[in-house]
């Protein structure tokens, strides 16, 4: 079966909890090969878009097609699709990596005459080849989320999915992490929820925010700033008052201003930061003008892209109260871990697709021979 150009199309995708709305007419298409970034407040609806995604839930109206097939409709070749990796990618402890892969590879039905080169590819691919034989509660956290991406992608799925892949990491593993991520960018589609919002503009090359199940803002970091963000700033290290700064600035337009500034250093030299409504570049005129003024010194003038905070904190604008209540109450737990219903072909051993599996101990497997 060829693979479409978009291998993850989402169609007026909705799923109502009780009054909930919590995803509420979603529509997205992501080409294959693209890593995502899924952004959103909690309780924005994230988790719940990537279970219906998964197979895990159904949508409660709506289509989310996998390769052209509806998750719905084929389960069993969407678990085979999909590699899934769930926030807090639970882990059985008492395994060894390899055990572990083992174990997965069955259970996600990889003929058995490739299960060898399907583990040590994982193994390779996530730098783990020379822990395979550590019992994963000894590993670090780091690694476990390697483990986790192993699993993830042992069977070569088309899709990967990853719930907050990068938390509670030192930025060592972060960067590593984010390095493995990359590395699957053309090979896989990847969908990456996270709140880490510098990790996703590194790694990701489309962005969709969801606020209250919808999607309130979707494309390339540089396509967001350019909808949400409706100013231009640029930093200027100087020496000299700040009123001859805002003097000289108002020269070159007069709402041109001077949005924050720092403690002058030792040397004299403060960091200011200028700012303009509008997408006029002003760079050129206020190197210039700076460079020309008889009392002020410049030794740097750059323009500043807005971080991706401030696209998401305008896509997501939420008061007080609503921050408030999430805070004091905590959203409403998530479903429980079992699938909305029972699907067909699924044996108790894969209740849901690319499950993270705590093995049922009957089926535990048995140390390799070394
Ligand atoms: N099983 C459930 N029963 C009832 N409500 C639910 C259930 N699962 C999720 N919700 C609600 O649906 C909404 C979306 O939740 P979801 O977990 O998808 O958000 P999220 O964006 O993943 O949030 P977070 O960033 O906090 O993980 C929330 O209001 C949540 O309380």
């Amino acid at each position: 079966m060829t693979t479409p150009k978009h291998t993850i199309e989402v169609e007026q995708l909705h799923k109502r909890f009780g009054k909930i709305d919590a995803v509420d007419g979603i529509s997205f298409k992501v080409e294959k090969g693209q890593i995502v970034g899924f952004l959103g407040p909690n309780g924005a609806g994230k988790s719940t878009t990537m279970r219906i995604l998964t197979g895990f839930n159904r949508a409660t109206s709506g289509v989310a097609k996998i390769c052209g097939v509806s998750v719905a409709a084929d389960p069993h070749f969407i678990k085979r699709r999909i590699g899934y990796m769930p926030e807090n990618n639970p882990l059985p402890l008492d395994l060894r990596v390899r055990e572990y892969l083992k174990y997965r590879a069955k259970v996600k039905e990889i003929p058995f005459g490739k299960r060898r080169r399907a583990i040590e590819q994982a193994l390779e691919s996530c730098d783990l080849t020379r822990a395979q034989d550590r019992i994963i509660g000894k590993l670090s956290k780091g690694f476990r989320q390697r483990v986790g991406i192993a699993d993830a992608i042992l069977a070569n799925p088309d899709v990967i999915i990853m719930d907050e892949p990068t938390i509670g990491l030192d930025p060592h593993q972060v960067i590593l992490i984010r390095d493995l991520i990359a590395s699957l960018r053309g090979r896989m589609t990847v969908i990456i929820s996270s709140h880490i919002l510098p990790e996703i503009e590194m790694t990701c090359d489309q962005i969709i925010i969801i606020n209250h199940g919808k999607i309130v803002g979707q494309g390339s970091p540089a396509q967001l700033r350019d909808t949400f963000i409706d100013h231009t700033t640029y930093e200027v290290e100087i020496a000299g008052t700040t009123k001859e700064l805002e003097t000289a600035l108002a020269t070159i337009a007069s709402e041109l201003q001077v949005e924050r500034i720092s403690e002058r250093g030792e040397d004299g030299y403060a960091t200011a930061e200028i700012q303009i409504k509008g997408k006029r570049d002003y760079g050129e005129r206020l190197f210039k003008t700076l460079a020309a003024h008889p009392h002020l010194r410049t030794r740097s003038l750059r323009s500043k892209m807005a971080p991706l905070e401030d696209v998401f904190l305008a896509a997501t604008r939420r008061s007080w109260e609503e921050v408030d209540s999430n805070l004091l109450e905590g959203p409403v737990p998530p479903a429980p871990q079992q699938p909305d219903q029972p699907q067909a072909n699924q044996t108790p051993a894969t209740p849901i697709p690319n499950e993270p599996a705590q093995p049922p101990s009957p089926e535990t497997p048995k140390p390799e021979p070394k």
